[in-house]
Formats: C-alpha cells, structure tokens, sequence
C-alpha cells in the first residue's frame, strides 16, 4: 500500500518538482505515471524508493513513514521496492547471472538459495539461457528483462520503472510490458512512468497524469491523453 497526503518536494535549486500531490495506491495495482516533460513523474517515483526525500507531507508505502525513516532502515525498506531504469543500468564486467545474485549477496543469503532464486527469476523473463553472457552480448530487450528480474529477486511487494521502454522498439516494448503484467499477475504493486502512448492505450491500466507538480487525472482503466 502506497499512500501520500500533501506530499511538495523543492529541489535545492529552487524548483518545486512537486505542489501538493494525494494519492492512494492499493496492494496489486497496475498504475501508470503520465504527463509533459518536466511534469514531475520522475520526482513522484524517485520519492517512492526513497532516491529523493519529501519537503513536506507524508509517505507511507508498506509502513514504512518515509519522513520519519532513518538511515540506517533504509537498505530494509528498499529491499520491498525493485527499481527499473531507461537506461537498464546493468554492471558491463559481470555475467547475467552475477549481475541478478549481486542483489542478494550484500544481504548475505547463502550460495544454494542464491543460485536457485537467480534460475527461477531468469526463469521468468525468459532467459536462463543467457545466464553465462554478459550485457553487451543480449539486445536491448533482453537486457531490460534482465533488469527486471534483478528488481524482483528480493519477491518485492512494489515494482518501480521509470520510463523502461524508452530505449526500446516497440515490438520489444510489448514484450516488456507483458513481463510486467505476469509480475503483476502475481500480487506485486507495478507503477509505470512513461511517454509511451500505444502501450498505455493497448494493456488498460489506471492512469495518473501529473502537469506542474499536480495529479491533474486519476482514472481506473484511463487513456494516454496526450498528443505524441
Ligand atoms: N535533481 C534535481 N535538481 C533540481 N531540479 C530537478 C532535479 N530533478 C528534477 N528537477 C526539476 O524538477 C522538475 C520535474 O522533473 P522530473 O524529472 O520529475 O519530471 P518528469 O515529468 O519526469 O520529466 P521527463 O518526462 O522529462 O522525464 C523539472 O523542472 C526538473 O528540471
């Protein structure tokens, strides 16, 4: 569960990213993230794995109070919330493999579970062939799929992407968007940023528009909404 109440974040140069934002995002929902550029959808995400902090207002997700967290809670409250990128943001030097168990070698789970879990989410994007390449060895897609099994190793209640297929064609696109629709098939929370109108106005979700720091729109089932 994901809730925010009067939720503004300036940045230290002045600009208000976000103006007051309420929202309430149930257990196993699908939502998209729309709106301009500039319009604060990546300030909104960010604010949810804990990358920005609030300036003021209140976030709970999972409950944790993201304004009264401390440091050190931190890493335990990331491991409920797997994180994808544009841009993949996978380690070039390591295996497929390495690049998924990294995640849960720092939080120190023994060799046998690691191995097996690292399988089974290979398992699930559809690449436990690749497990022995290395990420300029796999195309685009793949590597975004490869991401997204990193993100969901630690069975994480909340899958957050900013922007995923923004890199991608859209063939590969439609791929991607039904790996995260079987993750979300299974209970996990998916919230979406993206520019992508045929993919929000294919695979019907709820849509939050944000204009100017604001949720302008909130609908069950919504459309894109703007032109491309
Ligand atoms: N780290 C930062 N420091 C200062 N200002 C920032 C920072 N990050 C974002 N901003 C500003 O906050 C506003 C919202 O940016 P944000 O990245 O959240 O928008 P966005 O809707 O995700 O845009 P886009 O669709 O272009 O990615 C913009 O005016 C941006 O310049």
């Amino acid at each position: 569960m994901i809730e925010m109440e009067n939720v503004y974040k300036t940045y230290p140069n002045g600009v208000t990213a976000l103006n007051g934002v309420n929202v309430k995002i149930d257990q196993g929902e699908f939502v998209y993230i729309v709106g301009p550029s500039g319009a604060g959808k990546s300030t909104f995400v960010k604010l949810m794995y804990r990358e920005e902090k609030p300036s003021s207002g209140k976030i709970m997700i999972n409950n944790y109070d993201l304004m009264e967290i401390k440091e050190k809670e931190i890493p335990f409250f990331r491991r409920n919330v797997g994180v994808v990128f544009q841009d993949f943001k996978l380690l070039p030097k390591m295996t497929i493999y390495e690049n998924i168990a990294f995640a849960l070698e720092v939080i120190e789970e023994s060799p046998r579970n690691i191995r097996k879990r690292v399988m089974e989410v290979l398992e699930t994007v559809g690449l436990k062939n690749k497990a022995r390449f290395t990420p300029n060895e796999l195309s685009g897609g793949e590597q975004q799929r490869v991401s997204i099994a990193r993100a969901i190793i630690n069975h994480p209640k909340i899958v957050i992407a900013d922007e995923p297929t923004g890199n991608l064609d859209p063939e590969t696109s439609l791929e991607i968007m039904k790996t995260f629709e079987s993750i979300n098939a299974s209970g996990t929370t998916v919230l979406m940023a993206t520019h992508s109108k045929s993919i929000v106005n294919r695979f019907k979700k709820r849509v939050i528009a944000i204009e100017s720091g604001l949720i302008v729109r909130d609908e069950h089932r919504g459309e894109y909404g703007y032109e491309v």
